[in-house]
């Protein structure tokens, strides 16, 4: 028994070796939940937050990927600076109409999108398969499970997951286990 404990410790020490790296952009409208998705994920924490007036970054580890993740205020001064995070971005999530510009903009091309449909916990929250008609995603996500033979075709992975950060706490771990599989 100690010997495997003792293995499994010099295991852990070993973890950063496979370690992958990524870097993932926090966008979406104001008010929509970012920042405290930000600081659930970090330390599993529930803060009332300001809205976010300049970038700021965190580092999360997710299973074996350690993010650098860039929270980005939504508001419409806001949104000017998201175009600078674009540079070499590993996975947006993201929010509403502004949608449709992240997906058509070139320096994203291929990078995986998790779209975060927040606060089902509000009555009245609209359905799934609304918000995926309002996005415009009807028909155009790629797949929740295991998506095996994605990988090479250039299709970039798209999904939507519904969650509630605050009240329920729940929905947004399936929706980075989903991403996490597309992090090389
Ligand atoms: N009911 C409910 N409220 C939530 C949920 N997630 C976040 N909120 C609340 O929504 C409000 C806005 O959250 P923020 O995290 O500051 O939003 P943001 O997306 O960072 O907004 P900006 O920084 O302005 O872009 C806060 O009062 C949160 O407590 C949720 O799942 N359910
Ligand atoms: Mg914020």
């Amino acid at each position: 028994m100690f010997l495997v404990d003792w293995f499994y410790s010099v295991l852990d020490s070993l973890a950063w070796l496979w370690q992958k790296e990524a870097k993932i952009l926090f966008l979406g409208l104001d008010n929509a939940g970012k920042t405290t998705l930000l600081h659930m994920l970090k330390d599993e924490r529930l803060v009332q937050h300001a809205p976010t007036q300049r970038p700021t970054s965190e580092e999360l580890n997710i299973g074996r990927i350690r993010f650098k993740a860039f929270d980005l205020g939504g508001h419409r001064i806001a949104r000017r600076v998201w175009k600078d995070y674009y540079a070499k971005v590993d996975a947006p999530p993201t929010g509403p109409a502004e949608l449709d510009a992240l997906l058509s903009d070139d320096a994203l091309a291929g990078v995986p999108f998790l779209v975060l449909g927040n606060k089902i916990d509000v009555p009245h929250a609209a359905p799934e398969r609304d918000l995926r008609g309002y996005l415009g995603l009807a028909g155009c996500t790629t797949g929740k499970g295991d998506v095996v033979g994605l990988a090479g075709t250039g299709v970039r992975p798209l999904e939507v997951f519904m969650c509630s950060v605050v009240v329920r706490k729940m929905g947004y771990g399936e929706g980075f286990r989903w991403m996490s599989q597309y992090i090389k």
